[in-house]
């Protein structure tokens, strides 16, 4: 059967490499194996292979080059190639499900919400605002910081989208955002009782929730100060979006910066905990910040733009904890890359883990060193894919830097931790804390 499989699947020029079982192909194996699996398969094949993989026939390059030229040539037929689920959970004007004009129009109307400009005259204050509220409180306490951080990651990106509603809508939105996300990476079968058929009826639920929300705010000639207002108001803005537009974009901007912010927190909380001088010269670095303030001065935009060593901090657990592996594309046409044909409609993994660990890029590479990113030209290194690249560059790198140093300035100027337990964290296929990550917390 293995044999059959790959010759069912050879043709001539297509990159090296085994397809596994019909159907299953290799998945098992990549998700037990993770990096290793990846590590593997290089040695044996090179940068560039094919496998069978999240239910695809699928390329995977960990080549730098490559992958950078992907990213950058979607007008090629690179296009994204998010699995089924994802798309029909997150709706057919989801910025993951369109290209071309289409995207450029719906990332336009992103990018009004979220942009430099915007987050410093309006959202940067809220975040602050929010923040205060995630993080009243916790002297004494025993607390999961992955659970903390979840929380905080949707209710302040769901207070910057819908400003007045009532805590009950929240926490309606929330029981079902989690079903939506749990959907939305499992396989789409749709039959009461499994993990897509709840997905989806979420997604229904959060649609109900929103055009009640939208209703009520068409009826009244109140005005509110948040996104969803800006995108049904359409104040000062050129892109008009129909109202199953709005209701995908809402969902995006809760989706793409949830599990990314979050993450990321709890990992920064985590190094620092582990690295004593990292984490002194965080809190320097925010006390400086507050001793010029009143306790209830808000950051302030000139504020966040000091915050040299927190930036550097944030980069620095992107790149170890590899919040980001990789993403996914395919192919609209049979195209050659780098010498090889990938065939129409096959899946690519432009996989970029394997750069935040090389030694020439970054010495030490698994070393927790966030002053490495003083250098500011490591940003902007042609091979560093943190937030992606190309025209899918993540729209809301800002956004989501803004929240997380935000969340550091509160956590770290009130409180000390220590770690109960030392559990255990997962880093592939994703990075978590199966267990959570439990802290004992007291004021600083
Ligand atoms: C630390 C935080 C974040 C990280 C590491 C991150 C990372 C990424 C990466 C790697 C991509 C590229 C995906 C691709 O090429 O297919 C991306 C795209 C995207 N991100 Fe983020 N992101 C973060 C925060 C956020 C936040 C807060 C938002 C909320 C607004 C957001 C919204 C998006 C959207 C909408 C896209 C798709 C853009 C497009 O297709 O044009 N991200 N992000």
């Amino acid at each position: 059967i293995l044999k059959w499989n790959e010759m069912r699947h050879s043709r001539k020029g297509v990159p090296p490499g085994t397809m596994g079982w019909p159907f299953f192909g290799e998945n098992a194996e990549f998700l037990r194996q993770g990096p290793d699996f990846m590590k593997n398969k290089k040695a044996r094949y090179g940068p560039v292979f094919k496998t069978h993989i999240l239910g695809c026939p699928t390329i995977i390059s960990v080549d730098p080059e490559l992958n950078r030229y992907i990213l950058l040539n979607e007008g090629k037929g690179l296009v994204p190639g998010y699995p089924q689920s994802m798309l029909d959970i997150l709706g057919k004007c989801n910025i993951s499900a369109v290209y071309g004009t289409t995207h450029k129009y719906i990332r336009g109307s992103l990018l009004s919400l979220i942009a430099p400009s915007t987050i410093k005259d309006q959202l940067l204050s809220k975040v602050d605002k929010y923040m205060r509220i995630c993080l009243h409180n916790l002297d004494g306490e025993t607390i999961d910081i992955q659970e903390q951080t979840n929380d905080m990651a949707l209710f302040i990106s769901f207070k910057l989208i819908v400003d007045t509603e009532s805590s009950s809508v929240y926490d309606a939105f929330k029981a079902e955002f989690s079903k939506l996300l749990i959907g939305s990476l499992s396989l789409p079968i749709n039959f009461p009782g499994t993990n897509y058929h709840r997905g989806f009826q979420a997604r229904k639920n959060i649609i109900k929730i929103m055009e009640q929300i939208i209703k009520k705010r068409r009826a009244s000639s109140m005005n509110h100060d948040d996104m969803l207002d800006n995108l049904v108001r359409n104040v000062d803005s050129k892109y008009e979006l129909s109202d199953e537009e709005i209701i995908d974009q809402t969902i995006t901007i809760l989706y793409s910066g949830y599990e990314t912010v979050s993450t990321t927190s709890m990992m920064a909380i985590k190094y620092l905990h582990d690295h004593p001088r990292a984490l002194q010269e965080l809190r320097d670095e925010h006390f400086m910040i507050q001793n010029g303030k009143k306790p209830e001065e808000p950051i302030e935009w000139t504020d966040y733009k000091s915050m040299t060593f927190t930036h550097a901090v944030i980069f620095e657990t992107l790149r170890l904890a590899t919040i980001v592996n990789g993403v996914l594309r395919k192919t609209t046409k049979e195209m050659k890359l780098k010498g090889f044909v990938i065939p129409k409609e096959w899946r690519i993994y432009v996989y970029t883990r394997e750069i935040n660990y090389d030694p020439i890029l970054y010495p030490e590479p698994l070393t927790f060193n966030p002053w490495r990113w003083l250098d500011k030209s490591l940003e902007s290194h042609r091979y560093c894919f943190l937030f992606g690249g190309g025209s899918r560059l993540c729209p809301g790198k800002e956004l989501g830097i803004v929240t997380i140093s935000t969340f550091l300035h509160y956590f770290v100027t009130r409180y000390r931790w220590e770690e109960i337990g030392g559990e255990e964290i997962h880093k592939f296929p994703r990075v978590e804390a199966p267990k959570g990550l439990h802290l004992k917390v007291l004021k600083y």
